[in-house]
């Protein structure tokens, strides 16, 4: 279970995020969501450690986070697809997963269960990553985070640029995925988030709007905020 209470984030001198509380719990999908600028991002950069952060509370399973540096929360169990994916364009689909790999301590092996997860990587292993569709690479970038073995998979804007068909596909990979670990998304697309998500939380200016379960919240309200 990742825990946040009362998060604030900075880069450089202006607070970006404030009094954040969340939970994610394997289990349940929770989305993050908000508009453009709102501290989706920043919430996961401060979850990362890629930014100035000060909490209460941050922590996975009991474990705090604040005082590790980013490749040990990595290797303690974070899978992290940053938005834009980040794959390694001029690397093969193979060694942008032997990446992935490096922050696994039990393993240098692919387990079998993500390319029946993601058939199309198993074709293209030997492909630059570059030579791949968005909803392949995005395909590619979740695998890399999986092969971590995390604890809580993280993805920012898992559909940006993505095709309706694969954003399905997509979809129904994290629905597979939850009950093995907990999942945060950070997203935009709203239909996507209450189709995916057991847990929203609505984000405003850097604070926690309002939050619960998909199938009780204020709807209304999640598309008045987002201005749908
Ligand atoms: N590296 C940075 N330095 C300074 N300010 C930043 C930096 N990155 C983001 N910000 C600012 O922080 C605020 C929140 O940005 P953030 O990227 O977290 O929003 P977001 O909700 O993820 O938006 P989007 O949906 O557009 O990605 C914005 O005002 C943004 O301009």
């Amino acid at each position: 279970m990742l825990t946040l209470q009362n998060l604030a984030a900075t880069y450089g001198e202006g607070r970006v995020v404030d009094h954040i509380r969340l939970q994610a719990n394997v289990g349940e999908v929770t989305c993050l969501v908000g508009r453009n600028g709102a501290g989706k991002s920043t919430t996961l950069k401060a979850i990362m450690g890629l930014i100035q952060t000060s909490a209460d509370t941050l922590s996975l399973d009991g474990q705090d986070l604040l005082s590790l540096p980013t490749y040990d929360r990595a290797r303690f169990g974070i899978g992290y697809v940053p938005q834009g994916r980040d794959i390694f364009q001029n690397m093969s689909v193979q060694d942008n997963l032997r990446i992935g790999l490096e922050a696994n301590r039990q393993t240098q092996h692919v387990p079998d269960y993500i390319f029946d997860l993601f058939p199309i990587l198993k074709d293209f292993l030997n492909r630059p990553g570059g030579d791949l569709s968005g909803g392949q690479q995005q395909q590619l970038a979740i695998a890399r985070a999986l092969v971590t073995d995390p604890k809580i998979l993280i993805l920012d804007e898992p559909t940006e640029g993505i095709q309706p068909s694969v954003i399905q596909e997509i979809g129904d990979v994290i629905t597979k995925l939850k009950d093995k670990m907990a999942i945060l998304i950070v997203e935009q697309y709203l239909e996507f988030v209450l189709k995916i998500a057991d847990q929203c939380y609505l984000l405003e200016k850097g604070q926690i709007l309002m939050s619960g379960p998909t199938a009780t919240i204020d709807q209304t309200q999640l598309k008045h905020t987002l201005a749908l």
